[in-house]
């Protein structure tokens, strides 16, 4: 079967990683290409019609470096026919204010830009006071707290994935 999805992440201390080889081990290699966006560009996500997007937020609502630097790139490129899923790892107790938002960012942009959204995740069982990331009692996508609910890591992961999935019709 050839490869469908692109999984595009980016990463500071390691955490987003995991998940993303964590999804990636979950769907299979033979359906997701991992990318550490560190080291593509819009032509590359540009490539498939299925995209995964991971991105923690750092520094009070920022988005991580690497996506940070292919930001301003995403105005010039059209995501319409394509399904794309996010997930984050965020701090919800020591960023409260913040959680999540990078995930938010990117998904107002590539929706702006045509992208369909699938893999929209409960923000029940988080708390936190602001997000960016929030879409009604949802969020954009799956949110990761290693700082505070690493326990619960393993299980959303497996969840999400299997909507992912069936949203995709993988
Ligand atoms: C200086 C600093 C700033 C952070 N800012 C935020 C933030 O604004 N919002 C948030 O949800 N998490 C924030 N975090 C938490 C990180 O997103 C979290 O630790 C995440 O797991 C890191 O993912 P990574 O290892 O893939 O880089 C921050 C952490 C640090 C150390």
């Amino acid at each position: 079967m050839p490869k469908q999805v692109g999984l595009f992440y980016g990463t500071q201390t390691g955490n987003t990683e995991t998940v993303a080889e964590a999804i990636r081990d979950q769907l299979g290699e033979a359906v997701v290409e991992l990318h550490d966006v560190a080291d593509a560009s819009v032509d590359d996500l540009a490539e498939y019609e299925y995209l995964i997007i991971g991105c923690p937020t750092w520094n009070l609502g920022d988005l991580q470096a690497d996506w940070e630097n292919l930001y301003p790139d995403l105005d010039d490129a059209d995501f319409s026919g394509k399904t794309v899923a996010y997930f984050g790892c965020g701090d919800q107790v020591g960023y409260s204010e913040n959680f999540m938002d990078a995930p938010g960012m990117l998904e107002e942009k590539i929706a702006e830009r045509g992208g369909k959204t699938v893999g929209m995740w409960s923000t029940a069982g988080y708390e936190y006071d602001e997000s960016k990331a929030v879409r009604g009692d949802k969020f954009v996508g799956l949110a990761i707290d290693e700082d505070n609910q690493s326990d619960l890591t393993d299980d959303r992961i497996s969840a999400w994935v299997s909507q992912v999935r069936q949203e995709m019709g993988l």
